[in-house]
């Protein structure tokens, strides 16, 4: 099958088997939902099939068992267990319904474009967004041909990127586009998330060979349900990679979130490094270190409270899954810390060279 069928979702369907009356079933994959129908892409076909009757609801990029729904007509009949899922519902909202906009996403590509400036921690939000669905996030410059601006972007992504790969691309120019490829393995699944105007379809395009989504041009009444009948929202790509673009996923309202996660918080991590105690609550206990840089006002308060919320959401998104999605909660969490530090040095390690760039070569800087 073209639509990522890799060795691990084989055993997926070994592990979750067909119902018992349904012994003729087969595996499919949602490359997008209908109103009434479930567009399921299966090793021979695209098949259009009425909706499970019971469990999941299915979700783009969901594996299914299609069997025979009680009036014997095909159907999705099982929605199997998702290893990760982007949702609408993000760590710092108030309402409490999820959305799941796509899942079984391996790479959450975040696009950044030069010609426009980064808004603050605009970038960060996104990759603990990405984090928290499971998949892992990687920083994608585009439009790196306009050259006058790539320099300052690329530096600053780089700090606010947090250790998380970066590659830079011009689609224009055909640049970066291997590099990226090396970083999707093979039969992973992939979505671009990045504002408006960001060069994704250009992008799309050109990692498909093909014009497989239409650039710059206004999409006319591409609203809620009006799809033509031979759209997918999962795009197979050259090298078995597959490319998921929901509208939901292009419309993921991070970028516009007034409100949002300010930093990821890896240096408070290290702050719980230093309380006495190894299973420190940080509220009352003696020799707390959060406490205390709160007491010295070395902590922001509300940065705190931030934090405190971030891991409340985490708990209850981690209730609401299977012990499995509580260890890659848990796991992803971890990678945020150490990939916070990572990127730290990065950091460090960028403003160091540029500090050597201005004292020793400043007469060779680009200008333009
Ligand atoms: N110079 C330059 N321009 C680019 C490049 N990639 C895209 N663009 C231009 O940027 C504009 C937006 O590109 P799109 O690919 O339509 O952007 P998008 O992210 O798909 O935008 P939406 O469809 O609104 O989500 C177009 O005018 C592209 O021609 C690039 O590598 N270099
Ligand atoms: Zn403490």
């Amino acid at each position: 099958m073209e639509y990522g069928f890799t060795a691990s979702t084989a055993a997926l369907f070994t592990t979750h088997t067909a119902p018992d009356s349904q012994d003729s079933a087969v595996p499919g994959r949602v490359v997008r939902l209908d109103r009434n129908r479930v567009l399921v892409a299966t090793a021979a076909d695209l098949l259009h099939l009425p909706y499970p009757t019971h469990g999941l609801v299915p979700a783009t990029g969901d594996w299914v068992w299609i069997g025979h729904n009680n009036a014997g007509e095909p159907a999705v009949v099982e929605v199997l267990p998702r290893h990760s899922a982007l949702s609408r519902k993000r760590a710092f909202e108030a309402s409490s319904e999820e959305q799941i906009l796509g899942s079984n996403i391996d790479i959450v590509a975040v696009v950044v474009p030069v010609d426009r400036p980064l808004t603050h921690n605009r970038l960060e939000r996104t990759l603990v967004a990405a984090w928290d669905s499971g998949a892992t996030p990687l920083v994608v410059i585009t439009k790196a041909d306009l050259a006058h601006l790539a320099d300052e972007v690329v530096g600053e992504v780089i700090l606010q990127a947090a250790g998380v790969e970066v590659v830079t691309t011009s689609a224009e120019h055909g640049d970066g586009l291997e590099e990226l490829m090396q970083h999707i393995p093979t039969g992973a699944t992939l979505v671009l998330l990045g504002p408006s105007g960001a060069g994704k379809s250009t992008l799309i395009n050109a990692l498909a060979g093909r014009d497989v989504q239409q650039t710059g041009a206004v999409r006319a009444g591409d609203g809620k349900g009006k799809h033509t009948t031979t759209s997918r929202e999962l795009v197979p790509l050259a090298g078995g990679a597959v490319l998921m673009d929901t509208p939901g996923v292009r419309g993921f309202g991070l970028f516009d979130a007034e409100e949002g996660m300010e930093e990821m918080f890896g240096d408070l991590e290290e702050l719980f490094s230093n309380c006495r105690f190894t299973d420190c609550a940080h509220q009352a206990e003696p020799g707390c270190a959060v406490q205390e840089a709160l007491a010295e006002e070395t902590l922001d308060p509300r940065r705190w409270a931030s934090y405190l919320k971030l891991q409340r959401e985490l708990a209850a998104l981690a209730r609401k899954h299977d012990a499995a999605a509580r260890r890659a909660y848990q796991r992803q969490w971890h990678q945020k810390v150490m990939s916070a530090d990572r990127g730290q040095r990065a950091a460090e390690r960028y403003r160091h060279d540029q500090a050597e760039e201005r004292a020793g070569k400043g007469g060779k800087r680009r200008k333009r």
